[in-house]
C-alpha cells in the first residue's frame, strides 16, 4: 500500500487489515510531525494491526526508485508472496485553488512524478512477485478527473495516465493471472481534502455525499476474492458501482453513489461483465 501515512492510503490499508492481510505501509513520515495533515507510516501500520491484520511500516520516498526496489526485495525476503499492490502515493501540491495552471506553483507537475511514474516503478518491482504467485491484483486509486475537468491539467493527466497504465499493464499481465485496474473514489473526507474544503466559502463546498476510503479498501479486498477477478482486469472501475456489484457497503452501511452522471465515467460494469 503506497502513500499510506494519511488520507485514502491510510483507510485502504486499514480495510485490508480488516480482511486479515499483512500490509506493507509506505510513505515518508515516521513521526507525523512533518506534514500539516499529520499521519505516519507507524500510525497506519498500527491501525492495520488493530483492525486484525499485520501492519509493517516501511519508510519509502516514492521518488527514490532504489527505495522502492528495496521495499519489494524485503517483501520477497520476508513473505515470498505478494497478492495485491495498491498504488496510491500522490504528490498533490499546488493543484487546488483559483486561477489557471500557469498561475499556480509549478510543483503541481510533480504529481506526474509521484502519482504516475511512481505507480509504474512500484508495479515494475511488484510484478515479478505477483507473477510468481500466479494470481495477483494491482490497483491504482483513481477519480472521475480522468475523463472530466476536476483539479486542472496535472490532476487530469495523472488520473487518465493511471487508468491507461492499468489497462496496458493488464494486457501484459493477463497470461500470468495478474489483474490491474483503476478504482475511482468519490469525494473523501481526508485530512487534506477536509482542510481544503473548510477553506472554501460554504456555498462553494460540494453538496454530494462523501464516501469513506475504508469503503474502497473493502471493495479491493472483495475484488481480490472474486473467482472471476480477471474479467475485471484492464478496466477503470467506479468504486461505488463496483461495491454495489460485489455487495460491499460503506462503514455506515450506506451504498456510496456513483457520480457517473455528474462527472462522466467508463463503460458501465454490466455492459462488459459476464
Ligand atoms: N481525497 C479525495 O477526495 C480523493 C478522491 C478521489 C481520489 N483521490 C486520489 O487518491 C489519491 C490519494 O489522495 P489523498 O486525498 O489521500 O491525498 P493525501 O495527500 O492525503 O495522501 C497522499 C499520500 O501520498 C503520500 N506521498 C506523497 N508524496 C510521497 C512520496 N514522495 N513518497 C511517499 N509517499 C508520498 C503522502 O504522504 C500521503 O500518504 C490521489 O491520487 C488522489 O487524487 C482522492
Amino acid at each position: 500500500m503506497t502513500g499510506a501515512t494519511r488520507g485514502a492510503g491510510k483507510e485502504i490499508a486499514t480495510a485490508l487489515g480488516e480482511a486479515g492481510a499483512t500490509v506493507y505501509v509506505t510513505g515518508r513520515s515516521t513521526s507525523g510531525k512533518d506534514s500539516p495533515y499529520g499521519g505516519s507510516i507507524f500510525g497506519t501500520a498500527q491501525l492495520v494491526s488493530e483492525a486484525g491484520g499485520s501492519g509493517v511500516a516501511v519508510a519509502v520516498d516514492h521518488e527514490d526508485d532504489e527505495a522502492v526496489r528495496e521495499l519489494f526485495a524485503r517483501v520477497h525476503a520476508e513473505h515470498v508472496r505478494l497478492d495485491v499492490l495498491v498504488d496510491n502515493a500522490a504528490k498533490l501540491v499546488g493543484i487546488t485553488g483559483p486561477g489557471g495552471f500557469w498561475e499556480k506553483p509549478l510543483e503541481a507537475a510533480d504529481l506526474i512524478s509521484v502519482g504516475l511514474r511512481s505507480h509504474y516503478v512500484a508495479a515494475y518491482y511488484a510484478a515479478p512477485l505477483l507473477i510468481a504467485n500466479k494470481r495477483g491484483l494491482i490497483v491504482n486509486t483513481g477519480h472521475y478527473g480522468a475523463v472530466s475537468y476536476h483539479q486542472g491539467p496535472a490532476y487530469g493527466a495523472q488520473k487518465a495516465g493511471a487508468d491507461k497504465m492499468a489497462a496496458d499493464m493488464a494486457k501484459e499481465l493477463r497470461p500470468h493471472g495478474v489483474a490491474a485496474v483503476s478504482i475511482w473514489m468519490g469525494g473523501l473526507d481526508t485530512e487534506r481534502a477536509s482542510a481544503y474544503l473548510e477553506s472554501l466559502p460554504a456555498d462553494k463546498r460540494p453538496k454530494t455525499k462523501r464516501e469513506s476510503a475504508r469503503f474502497t479498501g473493502r471493495v479491493i479486498a472483495a475484488l481480490y476474492r472474486q473467482e472471476n477477478l480477471m474479467s475485471f482486469s484492464g478496466r477503470a472501475l467506479i468504486g461505488a458501482e463496483l461495491g454495489a456489484h460485489l455487495g460491499v457497503t460503506d462503514i455506515d452501511g450506506s451504498a456510496p453513489a456513483s457520480l457517473r452522471y455528474e462527472m462522466g465515467g467508463p463503460p458501465e460494469l454490466h455492459h462488459t461483465l459476464h
